[in-house]
């Protein structure tokens, strides 16, 4: 049993009309972003890496010089998207406002 509810496909795509730059890529929410330079993009990772832990919630991320993709997906749900990766989204594209 999961210990967390995945969200339906109609949630989801409720979710994405209020997340600018994500998609649904491979049944995981996703996101690709590119930085003036890699200080900028891994300035951005650390980041996200302290509201990763305070949300206990980690994303699934590469790193390629001032590119950073990401894919969310919630391990306790099945390896489904649940509200956990809605909300960490939302707060990563806060990060970025
Ligand atoms: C024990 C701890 O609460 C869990 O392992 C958390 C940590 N971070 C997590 N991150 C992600 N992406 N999915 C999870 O299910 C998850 N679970």
């Amino acid at each position: 049993m999961p210990k967390v509810s995945p969200l339906s496909e109609q949630d989801v795509q409720q979710g994405l009309r209020e997340l600018d730059g994500w998609s649904v890529a491979d049944g995981k929410l996703h996101r690709e972003l590119k930085f003036a330079n890699f200080v900028e993009a891994f300035g951005f990772m650390a980041r996200v890496a302290l509201l990763a832990e305070k949300m206990n919630h980690h994303p699934e991320w590469s790193n390629v010089y001032n590119r950073v993709t990401i894919d969310l997906v919630t391990h306790d749900a099945g390896n489904a998207i649940s509200q956990r990766d809605l909300d960490l989204a939302k707060a990563i594209n806060q990060l970025l406002t």
